[in-house]
């Protein structure tokens, strides 16, 4: 894809942030990467979706180095390049404060497995980072929050392709996909899994984690060559 292409596909990916109500204001972000030039492009910071264009997007490299665009870069763009950098198969991430999923990381608690919608995209609970130390806010803090996401999931031995979202404790979800289209699938589907999960635990607090063998069928017959997520990244 030339980075003309993936602008257009960022822009358009931003977007839907608002169309599905994931963004108050400009409380969000999506980019996407070129993995053969390894240049990332992410929204400018601050700036109204409406007054958005696929000419403002970003282009920074992996360090973060603005090298094309008139505007400042997200802010939250140090954490998508650490990512980037660590996960090798992702190619889109989205950051958003939607309420639910917030709710469940300033509560500091996973969102546990607990029905077939869950299971249909994230293979397990949808795990918590540990707070954030006053040194990792104080210096480079979306770098470090990006170092805190990769720590939770090497800690906790998840495969960020089969859970692809977290819980910044505190603060909000990061979700990312094979592409940024992709990842905005995942954003939404979060928002939707977190609110039913915590009626679910209003319900019922006893009784909230799914078997085993319903998660095992659900995302597995998604996950394979003939599923959904294959027919988003190439439609
Ligand atoms: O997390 C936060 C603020 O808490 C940011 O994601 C949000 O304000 C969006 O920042 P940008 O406009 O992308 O720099």
């Amino acid at each position: 894809m030339m980075l003309e292409e993936l602008k257009k596909e960022v822009y358009e990916a931003n977007m839907l942030l608002p169309e599905y109500n994931l963004v108050t204001f400009t409380w969000g972000n999506v980019s996407g990467i070129d993995r053969e030039k390894n240049l990332v492009v992410i929204k400018p910071s601050g700036v109204d979706y409406e007054k958005l264009s696929p000419e403002k997007m970003v282009v920074v490299d992996l360090d973060g180095n603005v090298v094309e665009g008139d505007l400042n870069p997200s802010s939250d763009t140090p954490t998508h390049c650490v990512l980037y950098s660590h996960f090798p198969n992702i190619r889109g991430i989205v950051h958003t404060h939607s309420p639910w999923a917030v709710s469940f990381a300033q509560a500091g608690i996973d969102i546990p497995a607990a029905g077939t919608t869950h299971a249909d995209t994230f293979y397990g609970p949808v795990p918590v980072s540990r707070a954030m130390k006053k040194e990792e806010v104080v210096t480079k803090y979306e770098k470090q929050t990006g170092d805190v996401i990769v720590e939770t999931f090497e800690k906790r031995q998840i495969d960020p392709d089969q859970i692809p979202a977290v819980l910044v404790n505190d603060h909000g979800p990061f979700t990312w996909g094979k592409s940024a289209l992709e990842a905005v699938h995942n954003a939404v589907v979060l928002e939707e899994v977190a609110k039913m999960t915590y009626h679910s635990l209003q319900l019922n607090p006893h009784h909230i984690d799914m078997d085993q063998y319903l998660l095992d069928k659900h995302f597995l017959r998604k996950h394979g060559k003939n599923a959904y997520y294959g027919q988003i990244n190439n439609k």
